[in-house]
């Protein structure tokens, strides 16, 4: 039976959780109040946001990179969406920052004076897939899946939150050049993390002398903000949203190609044949595999 309705609210053709969504919110965003010095975020869900987010408070917060401030990355960088734990973006002082799942074209419409700066975090679809499948396996709010190949299904229907991936990712970079946005791969921060901080700082105008690159990338690794719980969700998993298991973590491995131990090769080949035929013209170039480049 298909369940999706029960986990998913519909809003204007694009998936949110719904134990999560809130429509009131959902509907003044087109009108939301952007400043010109706010940052967002921008992700298809499990493509690195909560390392960006890191990246951004780190950059943004001395007190961040040298441990004397006990704010969350979260609450530091909330998502525009959920408005949680309470709707207090607007009145944060400048600069703001934000995360968001959002498509291009539910985004504020203020986003627009091409301003305000956009990141936009992508990752290979496979890795994502993956990622997403051990998360909705993880929490309560997402309906669990009952293997790959189901999870699979859904993902290439655009039937999980996030809607199709393939839409996310065409529909921001079609419409790049009415926004002031920067893409950056999942797959480059983790062969060089140093110069994906350096690009993001440059990005966002913000330089950071020798002694803040090294504090950043040293607080952004996996490994550390695997140990660290101002960065890795386990709180606000566990307290806020509810996991379903105690198995597992958000971050989960952090690696690229971990699709391979997961996807059958016809799985696989199917992937590929509907990533071609979805993405052959697409410029942006994707990295399946750091050993295999
Ligand atoms: N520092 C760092 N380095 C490498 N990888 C990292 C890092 N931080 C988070 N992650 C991995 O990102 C995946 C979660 O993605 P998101 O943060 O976008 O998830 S969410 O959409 O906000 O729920 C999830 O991927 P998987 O491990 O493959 O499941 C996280 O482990």
């Amino acid at each position: 039976m298909d369940n999706t309705d029960a986990y998913l609210l519909n809003f204007k053709g694009y998936y949110l959780i719904r134990s999560t969504a809130n429509t009131d919110l959902l509907k003044n965003l087109e009108e939301f109040e952007v400043r010109h010095d706010d940052v967002f975020i921008v992700t298809y869900p499990k493509s690195g946001t909560v390392w960006a987010q890191q990246i951004l408070s780190l950059i943004y917060f001395e007190g961040h990179r040298n441990r004397t401030e006990t704010v969350e990355t979260l609450d530091r960088v909330p998502f525009l969406e959920h408005g949680v734990p309470k709707m207090k973006h607007q009145k944060r002082p400048s600069p703001r920052l934000f995360a968001s799942h959002l498509p291009y074209y539910l985004a504020p419409k203020g986003l627009k004076n091409k301003k305000a700066k956009i990141l936009y975090i992508y990752r290979n679809p496979k890795d994502v897939l993956i990622s997403y499948f051990h998360f909705s396996n993880m929490m309560v709010m997402l309906e669990a899946p009952e293997n790959i190949e189901d999870f699979m299904k859904k993902f290439l229907d655009g039937k999980v939150s996030g809607s199709l991936w393939f839409d996310h990712i065409r529909g921001w970079y079609e419409h790049r050049h009415e926004f002031n946005i920067l893409f950056m791969m999942y797959e480059e921060m983790k062969k060089d993390l140093r110069s994906s901080v350096l690009k993001i700082s440059s990005f966002l105008e913000r330089e950071l002398n020798e002694e803040d690159v090294e504090a950043v990338v040293k607080q952004a690794t996996f490994e550390n903000m695997k140990f660290d719980p101002q960065a890795n969700y386990e709180q606000i998993l566990k307290h806020d949203l509810g996991r379903r298991t105690d198995e597992g973590s958000f971050l989960r491995k952090g690696t690229v190609g971990d699709w391979k131990h997961h996807l059958t090769v016809e799985q696989n080949e199917r992937f590929d044949r509907i990533f071609q035929s979805k993405m052959k013209d697409f410029p942006l170039k994707f990295i399946w595999d750091l050993n295999e480049e």
